[in-house]
């Protein structure tokens, strides 16, 4: 049995990787510029030409899967990688199973609810199509014998054009990485206000993430950072949600972290049902006490 492996980053080609030896004899590795090695079989590195988008590799990976027909293929939860998964599947007539956390021969299991349930669904087709949350395969070595090749791209029928693009802000951790991440949510009032998280993160050494309304309401945060159902799923050792209600479109990306803490003035916030500790308060007092506390 063949896996394909279609990943953005080092670490999760080297998990995904490692996850699909365990799954199947074969693995096939598709990146778009990482050549992580001795993680699988054969890694086909696709040359994004200047001025493409990644999502418009779905031509190519389209047919990279017709040749090497695998039985099954694991994508890295991003969101490039989503778009160039969703589009093969479609194409081979079979579905994505997403934000897989535990993957087996019985199929895979994932949460819904936001986490308050779970559930494990079998691939429909003949071909099983999964986006696997990060810490999924931990413990799994990866093994290969470093054969890459560089594919060459082929153009979808009405690809994207690309009118500018600037490079996304650097600083902060990288919250995939990350052992703690700071959460913001509406209870920030003020951009200036997200100082006081972010003098939290820097503190613990976290990364700064957000609820989805900080970047698609008001834009203070990087679309990259928001978490969720809809975003990402994180599994830090620690996550702080500030100002933020605990909506299980929020909290199944963080539901599981080693420990959850909210911070909320409201009581009532249903936050404090789904969190480990709770400090019900202003995040404008509790944060910049809890940073100079530390
Ligand atoms: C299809 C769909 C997908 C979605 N996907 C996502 C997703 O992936 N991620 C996501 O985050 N959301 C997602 N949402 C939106 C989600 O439903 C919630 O609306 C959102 O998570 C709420 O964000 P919030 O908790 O920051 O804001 P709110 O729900 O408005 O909560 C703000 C909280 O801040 C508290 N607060 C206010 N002022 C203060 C203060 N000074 N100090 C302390 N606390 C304070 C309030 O008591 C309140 O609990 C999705 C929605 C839909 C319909």
């Amino acid at each position: 049995m063949k896996a394909l492996v279609i990943a953005e980053t080092t670490d999760a080609a080297r998990e995904l990787a490692a996850g699909a030896r365990t799954l199947a004899d074969e693995v096939v590795l598709v990146t778009f510029g990482a050549t992580p090695t001795g993680v699988a079989d054969k890694t086909l590195v696709v040359a994004v030409p200047e001025g493409a988008v990644v999502d418009d590799a779905y031509a190519t990976v389209q047919a990279i899967y017709d040749a090497e027909a695998p039985a099954v293929v694991l994508g890295e939860p991003r969101r490039h990688v989503k778009s160039v998964l969703g589009r093969v599947a479609a194409a081979a007539g079979a579905s994505v199973i997403t934000d897989a956390v535990a993957l087996d021969e019985e199929g895979a299991k994932s949460l819904y609810f936001g986490g308050v349930g779970e559930r494990v669904r079998k691939a429909a087709g003949d071909v099983a199509f999964y986006t696997v949350a990060p810490g999924t395969f931990e413990g799994a070595e990866p093994a290969g014998t470093d054969v890459v090749e560089t594919v060459t791209w082929q153009a979808p029928a009405t690809p994207v054009t690309l009118v500018s693009s600037r490079e996304r802000e650097k600083g902060g951790a990288d919250l995939f990485k990350a052992d703690a991440v700071v959460a913001c949510g509406r209870g920030f009032a003020e951009e200036s206000e997200l100082d006081w998280a972010r003098a939290l993160a820097e503190k613990i050494d976290g990364g700064l993430a957000c609820s989805r309304p900080l970047t698609e309401g008001v834009d203070w945060m990087p679309s990259g950072t928001y978490v969720g159902v809809s975003g990402l799923v994180l599994t830090p050792k620690v996550y702080v949600a500030c100002g933020i209600s605990g909506q299980m479109q929020h909290m199944v990306g963080c539901n599981r972290s080693g420990m959850v803490f909210a911070i909320n003035k409201d009581k009532n916030a249903p936050v404090f049902k789904q969190c480990d500790f709770g400090l019900v308060g202003d995040i404008k007092d509790v944060l910049p006490a809890v940073t100079a506390a530390l």
